[in-house]
């Protein structure tokens, strides 16, 4: 089925297909390069269900993230796999289940997406998305919020997320979010993750779970 969507900076073509479950995902192609010929193309794919993006193939038809073949999703738990989307909590840093329920939630399309700087959106293709509480949910974390996720794609096939949490009613709150992003490998011996050795850092892996600096190390 072929929809379009309120984009950056043109319409852009999106597809909606049903997983084997009927969720609805929102599959976004765009041709690369300056040729932009058909057959090279980039896309993602996003799950409806968590508004998490479980696929991202670059033009080669290269697919750069992992999920296991293993994985079923079975609400309410997550589909493991993709980039997760976590939020108003991160692990089990507060009174909430383990990464807050954001991933377990049905977002929407948003097609009146507030404006984002030009410099975030020019050139790129773009999916809106928009999760509102129900008034049920309001119990377990009693925040009023809208989340909008934007997921965009260049030609060049680079994918951009862009979080915006806007407070509906004024009253103060506090949150941590994360996309938690399950890389495609061909060795994971060769990985290397750079960059963080100056930061300190919490070790899941440490019964303690304290906060560690560089000097513990
Ligand atoms: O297992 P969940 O709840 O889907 O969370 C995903 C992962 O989240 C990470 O933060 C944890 O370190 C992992 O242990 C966990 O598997």
């Amino acid at each position: 089925m072929g929809k379009s969507a309120a984009v950056c900076d043109q319409k852009t073509e999106f597809e909606i297909v049903r997983d084997w479950n009927g969720f609805q995902q929102v599959l976004l192609r765009v041709p690369s390069g300056a040729s932009a010929r058909k057959k090279n193309e980039s896309f993602f794919q996003v799950c409806l269900y968590g508004g998490q993006i479980i696929s991202w193939r670059n033009e080669r038809g290269e697919e750069l993230l992992f999920t296991s073949c293993k994985a079923n999703l079975k609400p309410p738990k997550a589909l493991r796999g993709g980039v997760s989307i976590y939020f108003p909590q991160f692990g089990h840093y507060g009174s909430l289940e383990q990464h807050g329920f954001t991933r377990n939630k049905m977002w929407s399309i948003d097609c009146d997406p507030p404006a984002l700087h030009p410099n975030d959106s020019n050139g790129k293709a773009c999916l809106d998305l928009l999760l509102k509480p129900l008034d049920a949910e309001l119990k377990s974390w009693p925040h009023c919020f809208e989340f909008r996720l934007r997921v965009s794609l260049s030609m060049d096939g680079d994918l951009t997320v862009i979080s915006r949490v806007r407070n509906i009613n004024g009253k103060p709150f506090s949150f941590s979010f994360a996309y938690h992003t399950y890389f495609s490998v061909s060795d994971i011996s060769e990985v290397r993750v750079e960059g963080l050795e100056t930061l300190d850092y919490l070790d899941n892996l440490c019964q303690e779970n304290v906060l560690r600096s560089k000097e513990m190390r």
